[in-house]
């Protein structure tokens, strides 16, 4: 199975990356999705907020680092939606993953895209999509791992900054590298390759005894 990372930082277009991957009909696991469920009512997250946790939590501001607290159990539910996906016999899955190199989490996936967008048009949609002021845009973009140093980690970079036209067009290269075919690692990774494996050793077993 192919694991595609997708990331990028705030508003710099990874949910419009991704719903073009869904278009195509290529599974993603969205791991904010993964981030609320795992918050969901009588949930192991949602009893570990609930829980006393020590000073380490709190971000400078002296709120709950929600990413922080909740990183394990986003993890375990972002491998369990792979798989899911294992299982259904995927051959090419996107992991769309905001924290993924703060996570540690980029040798999971290969490539790794990040979408990339210039800091005026990143603050100015940030802006306009979250209805914040200019200042609150700032220091959140600010509290970020800088786009410019994700971008020199990627193995592709949509840029994001013009138009949405635009940026289908580099999409459309990038889907094309992304569901050529799998590689031998790939495809071993994948179900239909574990069960070629299988079958495999068991021919191989079989013959073998009856040498
Ligand atoms: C980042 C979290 C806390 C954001 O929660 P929430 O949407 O309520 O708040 P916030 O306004 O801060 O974020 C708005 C959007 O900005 C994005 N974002 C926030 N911080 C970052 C960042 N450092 N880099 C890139 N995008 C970010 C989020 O993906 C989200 O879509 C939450 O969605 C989460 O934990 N997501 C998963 C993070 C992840 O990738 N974890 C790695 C696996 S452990
Ligand atoms: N090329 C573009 N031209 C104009 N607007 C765009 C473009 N790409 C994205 N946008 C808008 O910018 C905003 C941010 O895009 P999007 O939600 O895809 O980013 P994101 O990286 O998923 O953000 P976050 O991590 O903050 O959820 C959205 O309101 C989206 O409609």
């Amino acid at each position: 199975m192919r694991m595609v990372g997708l990331t990028g930082g705030i508003a710099s277009g990874k949910s419009t990356i991704s719903n073009l991957f869904k278009s195509y009909g290529i599974p993603v696991v969205d791991a904010d999705i993964v981030a609320r469920d795992v918050v969901r009512k009588g949930s192991g997250g949602s009893k570990k907020v609930v829980a006393a946790f020590g000073e380490d939590i709190l971000q400078d501001d002296g709120e709950i680092d929600r990413a922080q607290l909740l990183a394990p159990f986003i993890s375990f539910g972002i491998f369990w939606e792979i798989v899911k996906l294992w299982i259904k016999g995927s051959k090419v899955i996107v992991l769309d993953i905001p924290l993924l190199f703060e996570a540690k989490m980029d040798h999971l996936a290969k490539p790794i895209i990040v979408v990339w967008v210039d800091p005026k048009n990143q603050l100015q949609r940030l802006i306009t999509r979250d209805g914040i002021s200019e200042e609150q845009a700032r220091s959140r973009i600010n509290a970020q791992t800088p786009l410019d140093w994700k971008r020199t980690k990627a193995d592709m970079v949509i840029d994001n900054s013009g138009t949405l036209d635009e940026t289908r067009e580099q999409f459309q290269k990038v889907l094309t590298q992304v569901t050529r075919p799998l590689t031998w690692w790939e495809f071993g990774r994948s179900r239909k390759g574990a069960l070629c494996f299988l079958v495999s050793v068991i021919v191989g077993v079989l013959v073998f005894r009856n040498i």
